[in-house]
Formats: C-alpha cells, structure tokens, sequence
C-alpha cells in the first residue's frame, strides 16, 4: 500500500475483479465494515473485499431495512475501496429508489472507487434476504433496474451484480428463472441469496452459465459451506459479509463486561490488537518517515 491511498488505480482494480472472476478460482471475499478491516482482510490474503449494507447500517445503529442513504453508503464504501489495493465489491441494496436512482447509484459508487456493486431483486423497503416476510418486484421491474444500471456504467469493468432474493418467495426454479433473465439484461454476476444447502448451490450452478456469488452470512438460511465445497461445484465468489462485524462486536461486548466486572482492562489486554500492530496497519512508521523528510526547514520566527 502506498501512503494516503491505495496504489492501485479504480481501472485497474475493476479488471482484477473481472479477471478473478473469469480465473475459474474462487474469489473470497470477506466483508469490510471500516477502511482498517479491509487492510486487516488484504493483509490475510483475501482477493477481494466486501462492504456489507447489513454491517453499514448497523454501525450507524441502524436495522438493515433500507434507511441508509446512497450519500452514506458511497461515502464509507469509497473510503474502504480506497483503504486497499484490492478489488471491493459494494451493497447497492435495491439501487436507492426507482431504475433512474439505481442508474445514478451505479455512476456514484463508480465516482467513490469501488470495483462493483450489487443490486438486488426486493421492494422498497428491502430486508435482510434471510429473514421471512420479503417481497421481490416483478421480474421486468428487475430488468429495467438493471438496464438502468449497466447504461450507467462508464468503466465497462465495474462489475453489476445481479442478486435474486426470489428463493426464499416464489421457490428454487423461479430464482433460476429470473437469474437467467438478469444475465441476459446485462448482469455480469448472479447472487443468489438465501439458498438452503450444498444440493440447491450446485443445482443453481447446473442451470445457468454466469459467474455465481455465494453469501455466507451466520444465522441465516444458508448453511454455511466451506471454501472447498463451493470450488467443488464452481462458485466464483463468496462473501462473509457480516462476519468481521459479529467477529469485533462479541469481542467488545466481552471485553466491556469484563472491564465492567473487574474494574480494568488488564485481564483481557492479551485478547486485543497490539498497538505495534495496528501501526503496522497504518504505515505509522512511513508517515513519519515522509514528515521528516518534508518538515526540514525552519519557521521564520519560529524556535524550531
Ligand atoms: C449480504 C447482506 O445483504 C448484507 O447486507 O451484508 C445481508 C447479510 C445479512 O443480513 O446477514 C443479507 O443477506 O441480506
Ligand atoms: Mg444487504
């Protein structure tokens, strides 16, 4: 990483996440819910990174139903995108309002720097895709918010997603259906939300010829299935979206209690990131190294 920002251009981002995707390699992505967690996911040799609207909203201390606006999410997504020299993928939701704001959606999230975006198939106002009690549009609706979307698109790289949340609403076949709908309306990769086991993945994978993005979110419908066994049927991506959330926030909660129960930290200092290596992180050391390279002169009139 270079200083201030990643050395890696928005272009060039984009075709790595293009050519990840065509690699025939499963592409991980782990979701990111601030700039640092996406230097710590790069550091762990993810191939890319994924901001989660779920763990957006909720640091904002916000339900996932759709109060979240595109200025906050273009805003925290690009400060991600720019924490990494990886490819981050974004959480469009439904696109933030009818097929003319998921287009506008599409140039923003370009503008921030992500490498693409997801948009999926739900009504206003959407909800998490494993909870009950979803709707999705119609499967034209669906169409016209994506054509919205790839029209947007100025780098031809920036990857739209497609996500169906119709598995959960009208049954496997008709996700099928719709997902095949998606490609044909210019999605590049299918998200298909909410399946239940390893059977219904690899029956999705058997009918349509699109790359396929797996979501393994904890607590949800899914079960939660390994790397190899999503190589094994030929999934190009999985996200974790809210994990590193789940991860941080059991580990505060824990670690507030105890300070809670026995008046200091000192019993849990062993369970924290080191201050050595949180600086390792943000380059402490080369920020320093460039202050003193710049800051060699006198201040008229000043002592130093
Ligand atoms: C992927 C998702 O859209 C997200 O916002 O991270 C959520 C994840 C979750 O709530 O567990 C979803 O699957 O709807
Ligand atoms: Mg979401």
């Amino acid at each position: 990483m270079r200083l201030f920002s990643s050395g890696v251009t928005d272009a060039d981002k984009r075709k790595a996440l293009r050519a990840g995707l065509a690699s025939g390699d499963l592409q991980r992505w782990p979701g990111a819910f601030s700039p640092l967690v996406a230097k710590i996911v790069a550091d762990a040799g993810f191939e890319g990174v994924y901001v989660s609207g779920a763990a957006l909203s909720a640091d904002l201390g916000l339900p996932d139903i759709g109060l979240t606006t595109l200025t906050e999410v273009a805003a925290r997504g690009g400060a991600i995108a720019r924490a990494t020299d990886l490819p981050t993928l974004i959480d469009a939701d439904t696109g933030f309002g009818e097929p003319m704001s998921a287009a506008r959606t599409v140039a923003a999230l370009e503008d921030a720097g992500l490498a693409g975006c997801h948009l999926e198939d739900q009504v206003n106002p959407k909800r998490c895709g494993h909870l009950d009690g979803k709707e999705v549009v119609p499967t034209t609706e669906m169409v016209r918010r994506l054509g919205a979307a790839v029209s947007a698109r100025r780098d031809e790289n920036f990857v739209i997603c497609a996500r169906t949340d119709a598995r959960g609403v009208e049954g496997l076949d008709a996700a099928i259906a719709r997902a095949t709908e998606y490609a044909a309306a210019g999605a590049d990769l299918i998200f298909t939300e909410a399946l239940a086991d390893l059977d219904e993945f690899a029956r999705f994978r058997d009918a349509v010829d699109v790359p396929l993005l797996a979501n393994m979110t904890e607590f949800g419908k899914s079960e939660l299935l390994t790397a190899d066994q999503l190589r094994s049927i030929g999934y190009n991506a999985v996200i974790y979206p809210v994990t590193t959330l789940r991860l941080a926030m059991g580990a505060v909660e824990s670690g507030l209690a105890a300070i809670a129960a026995d008046g200091t930290q000192a019993g849990v200092v062993d369970r924290m990131q080191h201050r050595a290596r949180l600086y390792e992180f943000l380059q402490y050391a080369d920020y320093n190294a460039f202050d003193s390279e710049i800051f060699t002169y006198s201040r008229p009139g000043g002592t130093s």
